[in-house]
């Protein structure tokens, strides 16, 4: 079977900014895939692109096997998208929101049921315009849920939610998975990403610069952890190099008796064998994993570019309409 979202070569540009360069991406059926980079890499404007509120400058985008041009309304219907900017209409309820989103899919939810899932039940009748950030935010999920979406793409979901709205948005992500969808969800919250992802894509300045379980993106940075090991004695040249020759090594500092060694996480107990092995007493030492922060900052270098919202309307006045009515 085709991938679900598959990018090829696609750049674009608004006017001299490039917000994405040749990006060839696929997210295949059942997964879920996280999109992450830091402020202004191009995760909004992909989004925006998979259903045509944005066009691509050049390359091609299939979804679900479409091209989001020319089928966009059939797709419209089978994606469930929660967009990063959103509008509500204040004078309707949150009840009416869901039941316009389910007639929009020709699905046939209990407005109430999606609204139960999301959390918001006892709001529904609210007038929309009096909710939250949390709420709303809650609410266009239960839209982008409508008529059993193939598709979920959720742009930032858990933007305004507490903790406890995080964890059940983890929740409806999974319960999505098994009952068949494929979830793309862009995110600058590694931790997140990395409680729900089979894999994920990192972006920065309009590139892609990996693509791979987070398990693989650690190993192949090859610096697991850090190691702190503190001897009873100054340590010689000798010893140090003796450690910076084994496999699995990054770089090995010393200042007094402390020695600091960033490794992979499989060479630890090498270099504490090492130490031994020169004559040195190890009076102590420590271990710490890579933190996914490290991991990002390793691949997005210190990259924040501006942190703009997408302007998401198309040049295309239909296309405008029709993105329109689906929100
Ligand atoms: N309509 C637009 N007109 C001009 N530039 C735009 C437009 N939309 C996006 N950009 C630019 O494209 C780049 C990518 O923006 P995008 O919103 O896709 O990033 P992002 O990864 O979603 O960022 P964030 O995490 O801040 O939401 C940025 O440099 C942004 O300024």
């Amino acid at each position: 079977m085709a991938s679900v979202i598959e990018l090829t070569n696609v750049t674009k540009q608004f006017g001299d900014v490039t917000a994405l360069r040749n990006v060839d991406l696929a997210v295949e059926e059942g997964e879920v895939f996280g999109f992450l980079g830091p402020n202004g890499a191009g995760k909004s404007t992909t989004i925006d692109m998979l259903l045509d509120f944005v066009r691509p400058t050049a390359g091609e985008i299939r979804v679900l096997g479409m091209d989001p041009q020319a089928d966009s309304v059939t797709l419209r219907r089978r994606v469930g998208i929660l967009p990063d900017g959103y509008d509500i209409y204040d004078r309707l309820t949150g009840r009416q929101h869901v039941q316009f989103a389910i007639d929009s899919k020709g699905g046939d939810d209990d407005p109430i049921e999606l609204l139960e899932r999301v959390g918001i039940a006892d709001a529904a009748d609210r007038k929309a315009g009096g909710y939250s950030k949390g709420m709303t935010q809650r609410l266009v999920l239960a839209m982008a849920l409508a008529g059993e979406p193939d598709l979920l793409v959720l742009d930032e979901p858990t933007t305004g939610l507490d903790p406890a709205g995080a964890r059940e948005m983890r929740e409806i992500i999974r319960e999505e998975v098994a009952r068949g969808a494929t979830v793309f969800f862009s995110s600058h919250i590694l931790e997140q990403v990395e409680a729900v992802c089979d894999r994920v894509a990192i972006l920065n300045r309009g590139e892609l610069v990996a693509v791979d379980t987070i398990d693989n993106l650690r190993a192949s940075m090859g610096d697991g952890a850090t190691l702190t090991v503190t001897v009873d004695a100054e340590p010689t040249t000798e010893t140090l190099d003796a450690i910076e020759a084994l496999p699995g090594i990054n770089s090995v500092g010393v200042a007094g008796t402390t020695i600091t060694v960033h490794c992979a996480s499989s060479a630890k107990t090498a270099v504490l064998d090492a130490i031994e092995a020169s004559g040195l007493g190890v009076s102590d030492f420590a271990t710490e994993r890579t933190s996914l922060e490290d991991l990002f900052l390793r691949y997005t270098g210190d990259a924040d570019g501006p942190t703009v919202g997408a302007d998401d309307t198309t040049d295309d006045p239909a296309a405008d309409a029709a993105m329109e009515v689906e929100r």
